[in-house]
């Protein structure tokens, strides 16, 4: 015999018994009355991940080629590394690179400041953290995000490459994420440069001599990324892979293009 249980549907879910609550969400909605912790619960919060991403897609689509920059936000002002940072957004911005980066202090500050000062497209996508936090004041265009991964998400998808200046454990994150995308396809074409060969030269050769000695890495992995102290040297490499990349869509698009000719 069929069983008459309670039921309720959820937009796409079904909820029958016990797991029927109490209150519609329309009750939950227009309730004011009601306590608020609804605002924090997963099914809204993915609301507001969206709205981040809609946000960040609707600002970025348009920009021009962009480069990111990462690199610590404890880099003082007067430190060769935040000259160095300076000099990499100006060259950048003179090469018709935009320049996106935390926009926080640091590095970060040191690449959008040299971006602006070069007439370059400066941007700052920031991240709310638990201290007070502003962005820097030589950002153009700057998106406040919530969350690390929409953030992490618009960096790799509105840039051509990666540069990345000596930093903490924000900037390794980074920097291991872009070449974990790089390493797996997942993006294609995108050169992940450090700036700084004494600051990474410790970890290139731990990862040469225990990641890929003991065969975490292979071989060809260690060319993913590659390592110099010349600004001018990292931005001709992201130059370079560009015309590579633009080069291969005009053959495909030329293969594509010759095929149709033929059958038709
Ligand atoms: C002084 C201080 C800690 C400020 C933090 N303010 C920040 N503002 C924006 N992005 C940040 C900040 N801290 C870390 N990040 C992210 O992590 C990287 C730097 O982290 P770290 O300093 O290397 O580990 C940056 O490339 C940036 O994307």
């Amino acid at each position: 015999m069929r069983q008459q249980r309670p039921e309720r549907r959820h937009g796409a879910s079904l909820v029958r018994g016990a797991l029927v609550p109490d209150s519609t969400h329309d009750q939950r909605l227009l309730d004011r009355r009601g306590p608020a912790e609804w605002l924090h619960m997963d099914p809204w919060r993915v609301m507001r991940i969206q709205a981040e991403f809609v946000e960040g897609f609707g600002q970025l689509a348009e920009l021009p080629p962009a480069v990111t920059v990462f690199g610590s936000a404890r880099t003082p002002e007067d430190s060769p590394e935040y000259q160095m940072s300076v000099q990499l957004g100006r060259a950048l911005a003179e090469a018709g690179y935009a320049v996106i980066t935390g926009g926080g202090p640091g590095c970060m500050e040191g690449a959008n400041r040299g971006a602006r000062e070069a007439g370059g497209i400066s941007v700052g996508l920031g991240i709310e953290l638990p201290f007070e936090q502003r962005m820097n004041d030589y950002v153009d265009l700057g998106i406040e995000f919530r969350y690390f991964f929409v953030r992490k998400t618009m960096f790799v998808k509105y840039a051509n490459g990666f540069i990345t200046l000596p930093g903490g454990f924000g900037t390794l994150d980074e920097l291991f994420e872009a070449l974990t995308l790089v390493q797996t396809g997942k993006v294609t074409s995108f050169p992940v440069i450090l700036l700084g060969s004494r600051y990474w030269g410790g970890l290139i050769d731990w990862i040469r001599g225990t990641l890929e000695s003991t065969g975490k890495i292979s071989p060809k992995d260690l060319d993913l990324v590659q390592v110099t102290d010349d600004v001018d040297e990292a931005v001709a490499a992201i130059a370079e892979s560009d015309e590579r990349r633009l080069a291969r869509l005009r053959e495909e698009r030329e293969a594509v293009e010759s095929n149709v000719a033929a059958g038709e």
